[in-house]
């Protein structure tokens, strides 16, 4: 079964308030445009075939927009996140109402463990898990006992340039892991099938289906490349999560062919 339903959540009004670690704050988030960007993600997204559930918003969490941190969706299983951050940790409660509601199992990383959804990268049973921001080792250790009845190899890599392990990496549908030189750590763990890309933003893929990958207007360079390669590439402009260091990955948890 190939179902196409992501979960979103509507950014808050004080999303300018969020968490910046590795970039300058920016003074000039604009709100209503980043709603109407929001909205222009979401329609790219049916666009493509996808259905979409909202999590409630949540105004008093400013960084609740990018929802895929609140947890890591492996076959039937939900696991909800801990976030690294105390400011966020808020976040899940919402998120996991909303993937208990499609059916997903559920669990939990529970403290001492921390871990974000966007450290979290997936292919083809490989789970390579980001280490040294906002996930430490107990988290990692965690998300392995959940996801090994289900087959999945979890693999701990370093992530220090920036924020999340998807900050740097991302995997194209062929299982080709794309990320900016200059900001991954170990592009050695993906020896034979890394491929660089010009911009920082052209790291961040969405894959829509087997042809088909959304990313930042951004990053044309990065889009040209992929065009190059074969793929179809949907653009979209994310200007101001981009000033919160979000990208298009953090804002969806896609949820493929479980539960209903
Ligand atoms: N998965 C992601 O890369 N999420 C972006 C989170 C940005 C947010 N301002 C934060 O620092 O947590």
């Amino acid at each position: 079964m190939d179902t196409r339903h992501a979960l979103v959540r509507p950014p808050s009004s004080r999303m300018g308030e969020g968490l910046v670690t590795h970039i300058e704050r920016s003074d000039d988030v604009d709100y209503g445009l980043a709603v109407r960007q929001w909205q222009a993600y979401v329609d790219a997204l049916h666009a493509a075939g996808w259905t979409t559930t909202e999590v409630e918003a949540a105004d008093e969490l400013p960084d609740s927009v990018f929802v895929e941190d609140a947890m890591v969706v492996y076959g039937d299983l939900a696991v909800i996140a801990r976030p690294g951050a105390d400011e966020r940790r808020a976040e899940t409660e919402a998120a996991e109402v909303a993937v208990r509601a499609r059916g997903y199992r559920i669990a939990h990383i529970e403290a001492p463990g921390t871990l974000d959804g966007g450290d979290v990268l997936k292919h083809d049973g490989r789970v390579w898990v980001g280490l040294g921001g906002r996930t430490n080792e107990a988290g990692v250790e965690q998300l392995r006992a959940h996801l090994a009845p289900l087959g999945a190899d979890v693999i701990g890599v370093p992530v220090r340039k920036v924020l999340h392990l998807k900050s740097a990496v991302t995997a194209l549908p062929d299982g080709t892991v794309v990320g900016h030189g200059p900001l991954v750590d170990d592009p050695d763990v993906w020896a034979g099938h890394f491929l660089d890309v010009p911009e920082e933003s052209g790291a961040h893929v969405v894959v829509l289906d087997a042809g088909t990958v959304l990313m930042a207007s951004s990053a044309p360079a990065s889009a040209a490349l992929f065009r190059e390669r074969g793929l179809d590439v949907v653009t979209v402009d994310i200007s101001e999560f981009e000033k919160m260091e979000g990208c298009v990955t953090c804002l969806s948890v896609r949820l493929r062919g479980v539960p209903r």
